[in-house]
């Protein structure tokens, strides 16, 4: 059986979960060679020899022919990667803002150095996602991929929807229990939902979105009042991350947007660190993944089973992608949301296209209506944090 030396970048919640994992399977012959990390000083769960903070420790060795990056900084991780490529070293890595930000030339660079990037960890932690759309969704016309991606949020709204914790509380919790992101602004103001719906995008339509076009909103305007709206109409709120094709056109709008789910909807039994995606296509109608999207083991899981498909020489065949120029993104449509706010100044009745329900009160206002996407990409409405803008499925 083919042996795997690894050098991992990272000893943080995946990567000294994924040191731990291996250590307890001999049997798949890969064995980590050395570690490398930032901070030398910090005390390890692992023989100290084994640490370094010399990337050319892992890059220069011949004897290394796996690199498994699981660290927090993405900038530092593109280096390390192109390095590893150019070394001829397969790399698996679960950083979603690095590979969303660069998903074509990495794909392109693997290509030309005959190696493999796997990265099913980067998006819902567990869940099979990438794999499955990949390979298995290759042949049924895929219309939409939708759901729940992003294991920190979740946790927050289910906290604050079920048990009335405070959004700050609940914060604290996912970052304690190893959910959240280093900078945990990208969890909540939904840009690391926006880069695993670009990688996702690529994958099951072969189209490239870029994270920083992807609509998005994070859940950090959400108030009190919004949860007890939701209540009241059997709903909760959700923060969707979503792509779909117009078949006819091509077409994709991506979005993260909080959106309502009614209680009787699979997405909606979807609590605290759980991941779940929806995936819709002509044959099959609507199919279902959940799972674990974030923490040491799950997380570790899917690093696991990259590795071990390394075994077999596995590599994305990526058969789908088209480089599609730029102008098949967003480019219409409407959808209708409710938008919150405590202080009503004229800009927000503008806003709607079409004004369906106004509710005015001393501390807490919402209109509902038709707005036009276009609209929402205006940064001036959609990054406004007196708004709390929430679509329905
Ligand atoms: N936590 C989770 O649930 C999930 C995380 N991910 C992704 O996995 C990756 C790792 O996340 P996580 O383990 O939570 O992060 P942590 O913050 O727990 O650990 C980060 C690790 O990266 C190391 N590091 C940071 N910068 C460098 C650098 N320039 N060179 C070498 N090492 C460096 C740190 O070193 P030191 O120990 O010295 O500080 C630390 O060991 C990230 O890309 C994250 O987005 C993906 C899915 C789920
Ligand atoms: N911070 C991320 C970690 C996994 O990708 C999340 O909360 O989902």
């Amino acid at each position: 059986m083919k042996k795997l030396n690894i050098g991992l970048f990272g000893f943080g919640v995946v990567g000294e979960g994924i040191y731990k994992v291996l250590e307890e399977k001999p049997q798949l012959n890969a064995v980590i060679k050395k570690i490398v990390i930032k901070d030398p000083n910090k005390p390890r769960n692992a023989p100290q020899d084994l640490f370094s903070s010399n990337p050319d420790d892992i890059l220069e060795d011949d004897d290394i022919n796996v690199v498994v990056e699981l660290i927090s900084d993405a900038d530092a991780a593109y280096t390390i990667i192109k390095k590893s490529f150019g070394k001829q070293k397969h790399v698996v890595s679960a950083n979603k803002k690095l590979i969303a930000d660069h998903h074509q030339e990495l794909l392109e660079l693997q290509h030309a150095n005959n190696v493999s990037f796997l990265y099913e960890a980067s998006v819902c932690g567990s869940v099979p996602i990438i794999r499955n759309l990949e390979e298995y969704f290759d042949n049924d016309l895929l219309n939409y991929v939708s759901g729940i991606v992003n294991g920190t949020t979740n946790y927050i709204l289910t906290k604050m929807a079920n048990e009335n914790q405070s959004y700050q509380d609940a914060l604290s919790s996912a970052q304690e229990s190893g959910f959240a992101e280093a900078d945990p602004t990208a969890d909540v103001e939904g840009f690391d939902a926006a880069s695993k719906i670009s990688i996702v995008t690529l994958h099951a339509f072969g189209k490239k979105i870029k994270a920083e076009e992807v609509i998005r909103k994070g859940i950090t305007s959400l108030q009190v009042e919004d949860f007890k709206y939701a209540q009241e109409k059997g709903a909760t709120i959700k923060l969707i991350a979503k792509s779909q094709i117009d078949i006819k056109t091509g077409e994709i709008t991506s979005t993260v947007l909080p959106t309502f789910v009614s209680l009787h909807k699979t997405i909606a039994l979807v609590n605290n660190e759980y991941n779940g995606v929806l995936i819709g296509s002509s044959l099959a109608d609507e199919q279902f993944l959940y799972g674990k999207g974030a923490g040491r083991f799950p997380t570790a899981s899917a690093v696991l089973s990259d590795i071990s498909a390394l075994k077999y020489d596995y590599k994305y065949a990526i058969r789908k992608y088209e480089n599609t120029q730029s102008g098949v993104f967003n480019q219409s449509g409407k959808i209708r949301v409710y938008i919150g706010f405590k202080q009503a100044d004229d800009t927000v009745f503008k806003i709607l296209d079409e004004v369906e329900e106004r509710y005015q009160s001393k501390d807490y206002n919402h209109i509902i209506g038709i707005i036009d996407i276009e609209k929402l990409k205006n940064k001036d409405i959609i990054e406004n944090d007196n708004l709390s803008i929430i679509a329905f499925e």
